[in-house]
């Protein structure tokens, strides 16, 4: 139903599986855009629908530059998700933001090079705002049901999404603190720009794993204490999802990332491409159905 909530999740390094769903299925969800990163979950909590992905792929296959982006969102979009709520493990680049707590990001910043960052392409062209790349609603659903889960958690915050998979040189690291980013990670870009195009509002919430390397007195970031931070705290990011759940308002209203693509095409009719209208069957089937 139109109305009715759908929760899509992806997890992030340190959350692969087994994130609480009642009548759990997985299911292959075949994209257009290539393999997804591995089968989607689908089950419930409570009467709140969800489905996850595991962005990197069961065992932690795939680097950030390899994981395909538009195949996990076209993927979850086919599956009926109407708000999609990211999980990652970031560094902070603020003192303020502690190893432990949780960030709801609002804001990104995009350095990485050479990943498929849009669905649309020649025949088919599109510009879609991402001034405001979050969805402050599920952001703050978000933020509560963290806490309520017993999650310190920062309300705001500019994610800089570097290529890696190298951590970063001290240097950088200094520099993206003086850019205002507050965070670091991977992989929230492409994610947020192709979430934006596919009218599915996002929400980043990024667990602090560690200071990244512009602490002059301390050694850089390892993986190690990535993933010990992260086991820490995952109960933390499962009792998320469940509160999320119970805090929902029982009608979802609409907002306005449902409705992205409004004025946004900007390829003449007679210049468009059929087949592209066909590969974007999930993504810009409201608009198409339009057409
Ligand atoms: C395991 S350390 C670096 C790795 O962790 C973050 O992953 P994710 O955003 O999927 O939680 C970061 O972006 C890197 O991919
Ligand atoms: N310091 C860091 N840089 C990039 N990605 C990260 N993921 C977790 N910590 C990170």
């Amino acid at each position: 139903m139109q109305n009715e909530w759908h929760i899509g999740v992806i997890g992030g390094s340190g959350l692969y599986s087994d994130i609480g769903l009642e009548d759990a299925q997985e299911i292959a969800i075949a994209s257009p855009f290539g393999e997804p990163s591995g089968p989607v979950t689908l089950g419930r909590i409570g009467a709140i629908r969800f489905s996850f992905i595991a962005r990197h792929g069961a065992g932690h296959r795939l680097s950030p530059s390899t994981v395909n982006y538009r195949a996990n969102i076209d993927a979850l979009k086919r599956c009926g998700v109407t708000d999609l709520l990211a999980m990652s493990a970031v560094g902070s680049l603020q003192e303020g933001y502690a190893p432990g707590s949780f960030v709801a990001v609002d804001q990104l910043i995009d350095r990485t090079m050479g990943r498929a960052s849009t669905f649309f392409d020649t025949g088919l062209v599109a510009h879609v705002s991402l001034a405001d790349p979050v969805c402050p609603r599920l952001a703050e659903l978000a933020s509560s049901a963290a806490e309520n889960a017993g999650g310190k958690v920062h309300r705001g915050g500019c994610y800089i999404a570097i290529e890696g998979p190298q951590f970063s040189t001290r240097a950088e690291s200094r520099m993206y603190r003086q850019w205002g980013a507050d965070v670091i990670g991977m992989t929230g870009m492409p994610e947020a720009r192709l979430a934006r195009e596919a009218e599915l509002p996002y929400a980043m919430l990024a667990m602090v794993t560690d200071y990244d390397s512009w602490r002059e007195s301390e050694a850089g970031v390892e993986v190690s204490d990535v993933l010990a931070v992260m086991q820490a705290n995952a109960a933390i990011a499962r009792r998320t999802l469940r509160c999320l759940a119970e805090s929902l308002p029982a009608n979802r209203v609409a907002v306005a990332a449902d409705r992205a693509l409004d004025g946004a095409l900007i390829t003449a009719p007679g210049a468009q491409d059929a087949a592209m209208w066909c590969k974007l069957d999930a993504v810009a089937g409201r608009i198409a159905a339009r057409r």
